[in-house]
């Protein structure tokens, strides 16, 4: 075993507010881990931790503490006073990292060579995915296809990226603070709450803590208890990779969710229904916490009557059908003229055979309902509808075939909340125009997707909708650009995230004017007692230069030189 010292990651020089044995020390005593390297299980460990108070030496911390008063744990449902104080004290005590150019840098991601990346490595026989299998019926390669493979990118885009992301990002100056230094500096918020779901359980929880560490954040990691494998495999995993005490993982239900919101944290990450959603917000409410809410809704699908049909309904039935319909962005329902309905019906049902055979429940790539509460809420939409394709289920093993309905009408039990399973509701409409009403009179969704060849008809749709993300002829991909700011509006949430977008959203984006000590003359425009002749000047400075494009930098320039020319020659003579 070889024991190193992680002096660049962001667990060095860290600020904090720790009990030291009895004694409680100042707040700017540092602390740092001493990590071991195991070679068999590819990870690191932290073997020590220990606590700088300045004029001392490094001390140990005594065994069976923590190390950073991180130590969070749930005792019989809730978490202890204690802990509550302590987490009090990490997030006034601020980010892992305050002290400006130590903020984390990538190595958080490869310092330790069994890190992140070693976790998703494909082909790996992995817990996590043994673990989605026993809760969804997820398939290995579905698992690393869905789960693992965005998170193994947006890793490597965070350590590729994160020096730019952390920079001064310089912006445009006015007239008046020509001579200054301006800049957005982002930096970490403190500690953030990530509350997660259960559809897609490794990616919507990991995702945005990875965006929360790469910002400089700590993080408390809250897995959605529905999915039971995967909670508990993170919670033993994470420790192996990342900080424990940085980011602890709190499993438990609905009442250590609610304890846990209690607390006053500087985030608050949720995913999941719109209802929870306004629970969440609510509690955040309370300690003024800013929330970022990725929900749910139904995702209208417009199919024209001018593409092509069969490739269409291709994309749309792999939409619909990946994780068994439970996908906050699958396509809810289609919206399509009368004349194609049947085609439509046809070519769904082709690509189901041809992805699924002609036996769903024993194909490895079709995956089941969550757990029975679920499967008898979707059961029970299925009530007044017709069914055109599928229908077969089994309550014991929470299957629903892969299923079409047809001539469903707006005011069917299938057409009153998210769907959120396998099956796909047919309306017919006449026009674009009354998909765009019909899509206008429902909350504005997470997606909203369109098929077809006419780029007007896409255009249209652009413009007199309103969605998280509009796709055209495709559906789920641009989940996978982490350029693309993914999140909902209205009631399909607040706030966005993946690559970049993850790591502002989770960072206070600071306003930063360094202004020298001289050149007082230039300030006396603003200084009592005020007249006209100065506001005239304050206009101009303010006013006339607020959008200098490049001649009005050019021309600024030349008037510059000209008058220092004058000042030069007067000098000289
Ligand atoms: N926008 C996205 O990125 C995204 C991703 C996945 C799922 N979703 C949406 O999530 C929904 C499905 O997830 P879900 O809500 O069934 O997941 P869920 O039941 O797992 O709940 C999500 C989290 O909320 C917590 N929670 C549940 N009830 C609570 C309460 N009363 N008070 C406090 N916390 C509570 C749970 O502990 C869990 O961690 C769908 O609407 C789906 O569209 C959105
Ligand atoms: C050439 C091979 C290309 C393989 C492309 C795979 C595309 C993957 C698209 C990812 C879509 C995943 C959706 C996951 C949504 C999770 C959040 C909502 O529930």
């Amino acid at each position: 075993m070889v024991a190193h010292e992680k002096q660049s990651s962001l667990r060095s020089k860290q600020k904090t507010d720790v009990t030291f044995g009895t004694l409680p020390c100042q707040a700017n005593a540092n602390f740092k881990s001493v990590f071991s390297f195991d070679p068999v299980r590819g990870c690191c460990e932290q073997t020590q931790a220990r606590v700088w108070v300045e004029g001392e030496a490094w001390n140990p911390i005594p065994a069976g503490r923590a190390s950073c008063g991180w130590d969070l744990t749930v005792e019989g449902g809730c978490l202890c006073a204690a802990d509550k104080d302590q987490l009090q004290r990490r997030r006034l005590s601020g980010c892992p990292d305050r002290e400006g150019s130590q903020r984390p840098n990538a190595d958080i991601f490869k310092g330790c060579p069994g890190s992140s990346r070693r976790w998703l490595e494909p082909g790996r026989p992995s817990k996590q995915a043994d673990a989605i299998k026993k809760d969804l019926n997820k398939s290995d390669v579905g698992t690393q296809l869905y789960e693992t493979l965005g998170l193994e990118g947006e890793i490597s885009l965070a350590i590729r990226k994160l020096k730019d992301w952390a920079a001064p990002r310089p912006v445009e100056k006015n007239l008046l603070t020509l001579s200054d230094t301006v800049y957005i500096q982002p930096e970490p918020l403190g500690v953030v709450l990530i509350i997660g779901a259960w559809n897609y359980p490794w990616a919507v929880t990991i995702q945005p803590l990875i965006g929360a560490i790469a910002a400089g954040n700590a993080a408390v990691v809250k897995p959605s208890e529905v999915c039971v494998h995967t909670a508990k495999v993170m919670e033993d995993l994470l420790p192996y990779y990342i900080d424990k005490e940085l980011y602890p993982v709190v499993t438990g239900g609905v009442s250590e969710t609610q304890e846990l919101l209690r607390q006053r944290f500087d985030h608050i990450f949720y995913t999941g229904n719109s209802m929870v959603g306004k629970v969440i917000m609510e509690a955040a409410a309370k300690h003024l916490t800013p929330v970022t809410l990725e929900l749910g809704g139904k995702s209208p699908c417009y199919i024209d009557k001018n593409c092509d049909i069969s490739i269409a309904c291709r994309r749309v039935a792999w939409g619909k059908y990946t994780n068994c319909g439970q996908t906050c962005i699958a396509p809810d329902y289609v919206l399509c003229d009368p004349s194609i309905q049947d085609q439509v019906i046809e070519e769904v049902k082709k690509s189901i055979k041809e992805f699924y055979t002609e036996k769903p429940n024993t194909c490895p790539d079709y995956g089941r309902i969550i757990n029975q509460r679920h499967f008898k809420r979707i059961m029970a939409m299925l009530d007044d509808s017709t069914i055109a394709v599928g229908g077969d289920n089994n309550e014991s093993d929470c299957y629903i075939a892969p299923t079409v309905l047809k001539d469903v009408k707006p005011e069917s039990k299938v057409m009153q909340e998210e769907i959120f399973g396998p099956l796909l509701p047919i309306l017919t409409i006449s026009s674009l125009d009354e998909a765009i009403k019909f899509i206008n009179r429902r909350e504005k969704p997470l997606a909203l997707y369109v098929f077809t060849a006419d780029d007007k008809v896409i255009n249209r749709m652009r413009d007199e909708t309103s969605s998280g993300g509009l796709l055209a002829n495709d559906c789920l991909v641009h989940y996978s650009v982490s350029s693309l700011p993914f999140g909902g509006v209205g009631n399909s949430g607040m706030g966005c995230y993946h690559g970049k977008h993850t790591f502002d959203q989770l960072s206070h984006l600071r306003s930063c004017l360094i202004k020298k000590l001289n050149m007082e003359g230039v300030n006396s425009m603003r200084y009592p007692p005020h007249t006209a002749k100065k506001l005239g000047w304050a206009r101009f400075f303010i006013l006339k230069t607020a959008d200098l494009g490049w001649i009005g930098k050019v021309a600024l320039l030349a008037v510059l030189v000209v008058a220092a020319a004058a000042v030069l020659q007067k000098y000289l003579q």
